[in-house]
């Protein structure tokens, strides 16, 4: 794995949309793989920057996201379809038929599931995955535990990821307790991942990828039998790990 270590969430979010960037301008097609919360926004805020004083198209870019809450249909301001729309997809002019969410509204969960599945096996896996990483280890949805087996699925949130994402949340009785998520083999198709860290708050997660042992305790660990993950931290989010790891 290629660590790059920055000083703050603003150059992380420099340095990502960089390679982002250089992705979507190398290739004559282009499938990405978004993720969601706090961490990946500043990215996202960068390409609208890009997109707006340079011009950079993304007529032939498709998307991926992650994951999505269920019950939430696409139309929820606080839903992830709702997220993505309003931080990316709206400002950069992608078509908006050339996103793909998971459906958290659909009838049948597990067809919506194995749906989304066939979408990214058919197109080989995206060529860049961005990730955030939970305090808890996790990526995507893909709490402690979930088999590094796993395809796109139904996840019942962890309480300590519901207490991370309740800032989200207007009101915290309407916040979903389950989700739709890529699997961790779903993930590892990408031919190409980029984690992303920032703050004090992942450092721990941070500790136990980079310097812990490949275990579904820690989903995030499954990246180290990819073999091109580059992760972007912060000094904060690298505390642990270079005060005690080196
Ligand atoms: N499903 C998302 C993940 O994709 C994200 O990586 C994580 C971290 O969130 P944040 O970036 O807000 O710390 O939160 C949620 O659980």
């Amino acid at each position: 794995m290629k660590i790059i270590e920055v000083a703050d969430y603003k150059e992380m979010s420099r340095v990502s949309a960089q390679i982002i960037l250089e992705k979507i301008k190398s290739q004559e097609h282009v499938t990405l793989g978004l993720a969601t919360g706090g961490t990946p926004l500043g990215t996202y805020k960068e390409l609208v920057k890009d997109h707006e004083e340079n011009g950079t198209r993304y007529d032939h870019v498709h998307t991926y996201n992650l994951d999505e809450y269920v019950g939430l249909a696409s139309s929820d301001p606080e839903s992830y379809h709702a997220y993505m729309c309003e931080h990316l997809f709206h400002p950069v002019h992608i078509p908006l038929d050339q996103t793909n969410i998971p459906n958290g509204a659909a009838e049948e969960l597990l067809q919506e599931c194995m749906r989304y599945d066939t979408l990214i096996e058919n197109i080989g896996g995206v060529d860049l995955q961005l990730l955030g990483i939970g305090q808890n280890g996790h990526i995507g949805f893909n709490e402690p535990g979930t088999p590094f087996s796993s395809k796109t699925h139904i996840v019942d949130l962890t309480p300590s990821t519901l207490e991370a994402n309740a800032e989200y949340f207007a009101d915290r009785c309407k916040q979903p307790t389950r989700a739709l998520t890529m699997g961790i083999s779903t993930i590892l198709q990408s031919k190409e991942i980029l984690l992303l860290a920032s703050g004090e708050k992942k450092q721990e997660a941070l500790f136990h990828l980079l310097r812990g042992e490949v275990t579904e305790a820690v989903p995030a660990s499954a990246l180290k039998m990819h073999d091109r993950v580059t992760i972007i931290a912060d000094s904060q989010a690298l505390k642990l790990v270079n005060s005690l790891g080196k």
